[in-house]
């Protein structure tokens, strides 16, 4: 079974939404680079109305450790997800399981840093640039991928309902992940196309 990740919320009802429509994971967007960044304090109501076994992920990009330690005792996420130039080694110091972002959009240049982080729990595998920020949009080509990968693949960048079912198909992936091809407008979720994203993962899963 593929697991789907929304990423970016920024409204209780979002959140609540995917969880009943069965997404696995919530994304909740801390760095200032972000568009669709939260305070600490909508986080933590996004949170409290989740209901049981939906996992909360906190995202930072290149942010100060203090950033994170904060998130970390006030939000208490699931996982932490760091999209930047953070080192395995950086990662590693809050002592919590965490996916590290590899930023796809320059090709083949970008396969090297796949071995960079043996401590991170998973890869998630986006289209942007290296250096730019997550919610691009942008796909990657997904003949790249090598086979064999180590940690579980999260597959991101520029996924939407309709291409979802092809990136399943062609990666199986551990999970998907998804933003911007979910929105109506940075940070606010359109219900027809959240719907529609996780049935057309769940319809391949079961095909
Ligand atoms: O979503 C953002 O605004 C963001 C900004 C800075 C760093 C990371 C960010 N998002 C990370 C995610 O996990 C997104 O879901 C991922 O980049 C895919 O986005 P999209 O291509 O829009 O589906």
């Amino acid at each position: 079974m593929t697991r789907i990740k929304c990423c970016g919320m920024t409204r209780v009802e979002d959140a609540l939404l995917a969880a009943h429509l069965g997404a696995d994971a919530i994304g909740l967007v801390f760095t200032a680079r972000s568009k669709r960044q939260v305070t600490i304090e909508r986080a933590r109501e996004i949170v409290a109305a989740l209901p049981p076994l939906v996992s909360t992920v906190a995202l930072f990009m290149d942010d100060e450790a203090s950033l994170v330690r904060q998130v970390l005792e006030e939000v208490r996420p699931d996982l932490l997800q760091f999209h930047g130039s953070e080192k395995d080694a950086w990662c590693v110091q809050f002592g919590r399981p965490f996916m590290k972002a590899i930023a796809m959009g320059e090709g083949a240049a970008a396969l090297p840093r796949l071995r960079d982080y043996p401590h991170a729990a998973g890869l998630l595998l986006d289209g942007h640039g290296y250096g730019e920020a997550g919610g691009s949009g942008k796909a990657f080509d997904w003949s790249l991928l090598p086979a064999g990968l180590a940690q579980p693949v999260m597959l991101a960048g520029g996924l939407s309902p309709e291409n979802v079912a092809d990136a399943v198909r062609a990666i199986r992936p551990w999970a998907v992940d998804v933003a911007s091809g979910v929105e109506s407008a940075p940070g606010i979720k359109d219900p027809d196309k959240l719907a529609a994203f996780i049935h057309a993962v769940r319809a391949t899963d079961a095909a």
